[in-house]
């Protein structure tokens, strides 16, 4: 008898104390248990934590908006919103709408080694963003072309190899040699060498993709996360194990550096002269030992190892699946590339400068960015101090609210007939500023506000430079139709298998 009031007392504990929140709401803010949602998410985490561990949250989220309107409750005090109004409010300038615990899924427990991304707090992540924002500005991105062109040549030789033999290949995996390796080579002055070997060499892509799967469903219940890091990190497959992994990769880079500088200066100044991110920054805090730490060099490698691989590898997929599915697309985007070509404005490794200047083109990746964004759960933020009116309902301090890339850019309101890929929906928005400027508000692939995306115009610059290359060199057929994805955080595909073919104009 004993034992089983033992067995049961956990669940009437739990049960008695989401009572008593219930009670509370209805008594202090009954307006918020009106709002609409899945029956068991008034109750629960586990509503929202089983369908995230499905893989396919982001068409969840717009059909629960389809069937429940612009506010949907998707967990206890988390509310998930489809308003252009609120855009704004929650995301843009100067918003004090802070990054939600969510986000604790994504750090150390230790905060000596949180990432850019995790961080909570509005006052230490602009004081760390300063730090680095020049090392991702538009005009950094010049030092950063010879990487990328470095990386492209090998992709396309690769690709070019398989065309040869006649053999199928994973582009999806391929794209996502290609940005690790870019990345690397960026971030370290130093490629992975993935696109080289073609595998997972140093177990970084793997460690990435535990971190997701893990940091993913522990954000939910983020008072387990410490507990969870410690215990799981034991155990080579764990999700904290793959955090470990890439923090041990980054010192040990900044540690070969480091030292590499202390027994030769002079080779430190040589490789200075790449302008990777990592010799900047110690150049940086050789020169200011108090404004940049080793703290912040580790922070940087981690974030652009987490941060800025599979959202580019994500991101060119969705680019190249969208062309291969839509010929006439495909047709016109080649006759940009020639007439450029012919015009003598697009070299044989495409140039930044001129891939900016092909409205197809860019008209082409934004479209197809917005199909499929890289991020597909809702950016979660808290309500801060005073509360918030948004799309008609009070939300009291401490609510978490957040808008999915995916529910914004499914908005029929904003873009009508949303499931086709239609570049020239952006061309013809030129037209018409306010369409345009609408559009605009609601394109949030990147994030928005104090938190966009800061590796945004580097990402832009491997895209637009690797794009048109391969669209101009060769021939892909799908060798599925339509292609399946998971959504862990990032909506990668699982399969996207192609053949290539040499075309015969390049
Ligand atoms: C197409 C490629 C990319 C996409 C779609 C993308 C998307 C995003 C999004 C949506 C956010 C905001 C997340 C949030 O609010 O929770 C973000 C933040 C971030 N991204 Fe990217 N990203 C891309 C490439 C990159 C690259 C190449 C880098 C690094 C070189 C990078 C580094 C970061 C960092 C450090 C943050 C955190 C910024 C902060 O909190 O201040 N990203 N990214």
């Amino acid at each position: 008898m004993y034992l089983l009031v033992l067995l049961i007392l956990p669940f009437i504990l739990y049960t008695a104390t989401r009572l008593a929140r219930l009670i509370r709401t209805a008594l202090v803010n009954p307006y918020l248990l009106a709002i609409p949602g899945p029956f068991l998410a008034r109750f629960t985490r586990l509503w929202y934590f089983s369908h995230v561990r499905k893989g396919h949250f982001e068409w969840d989220n717009i059909n629960l908006h389809a069937r429940y309107g612009p506010v949907v409750r998707l967990a206890p005090n988390h509310y998930s919103i489809s308003d252009r109004a609120a855009v704004k409010t929650i995301y843009g300038p100067g918003s004090q709408f802070a990054k939600s615990a969510w986000y604790d899924g994504w750090s150390h427990p230790d905060p000596n080694k949180t990432s850019l991304f995790a961080d909570r707090n509005i006052k230490r992540h602009a004081e760390a963003k300063k730090r680095y924002s020049s090392l991702y500005s538009m005009t950094s991105l010049i030092h950063y072309e010879d990487f990328v062109d470095r990386c492209a040549d090998i992709f396309t030789q690769r690709v070019a190899e398989f065309a040869r033999q006649g053999e199928s290949f994973n582009l999806g995996h391929w794209f996502q040699c290609y940005a690790f390796d870019v990345i690397g080579d960026i971030t370290f002055g130093q490629r992975f060498g993935f696109l080289d070997q073609g595998q997972d060499m140093e177990g970084a892509i793997n460690a990435v993709e535990k971190v997701m799967n893990f940091s993913t469903l522990v954000g939910i219940y983020p008072e387990w996360r410490s507990i969870l890091y410690h215990t799981l990190g034991r155990f080579n497959l764990s999700g904290p194990s793959g955090r470990s992994l890439i923090i041990r990769y980054v010192e040990d880079k900044i540690q070969k550096f480091n030292s590499r500088v202390k027994s030769s200066p002079e080779t430190g100044q040589g490789a200075l002269q790449t302008q990777a991110f990592l010799e900047k920054m110690v150049l940086a805090r050789d020169k200011d030992p108090n404004k940049v730490g080793d703290r912040h060099l580790l922070m940087m490698g981690v974030s652009n190892l987490t941060a800025g691989s599979d959202t580019t590898s994500v991101s060119l997929s969705s680019i190249m699946y969208e062309l291969l599915r839509n010929p006439t697309v495909l047709r016109r985007l080649r006759q940009e590339i020639s007439e450029f070509t012919e015009q003598g404005r697009c070299s044989t490794r495409v140039t930044f400068k001129e891939s900016q200047e092909m409205p197809y083109l860019q008209a082409v990746m934004k479209e197809a960015i917005r199909m499929h964004s890289a991020t597909g759960l809702p950016l979660w933020r808290v309500v801060p101090a005073g509360g918030a009116e948004i799309s008609g309902h009070f939300f009291p301090e401490g609510t978490v609210l957040g808008i999915n890339t995916w529910v914004a850019h499914y908005d029929e309101r904003v873009f009508p007939d949303a499931k086709a890929f239609r570049p020239e929906r952006w061309i013809e928005a030129e037209s018409n500023p306010e369409t345009l400027k609408v559009m605009n508000e609601m394109y949030m692939p990147f994030g928005l506000g104090s938190r966009t995306c800061i590796g945004k115009h580097i990402s832009i610059l491997e895209m637009s430079k690797l794009i048109p290359r391969i669209v101009r060199d060769f021939d892909f057929e799908l060798e599925n139709e339509a292609w399946t994805t998971r959504n862990t955080w990032f909506v990668k595909s699982t399969e996207f298998v192609v053949k290539a073919e040499l075309r015969k104009s390049s």
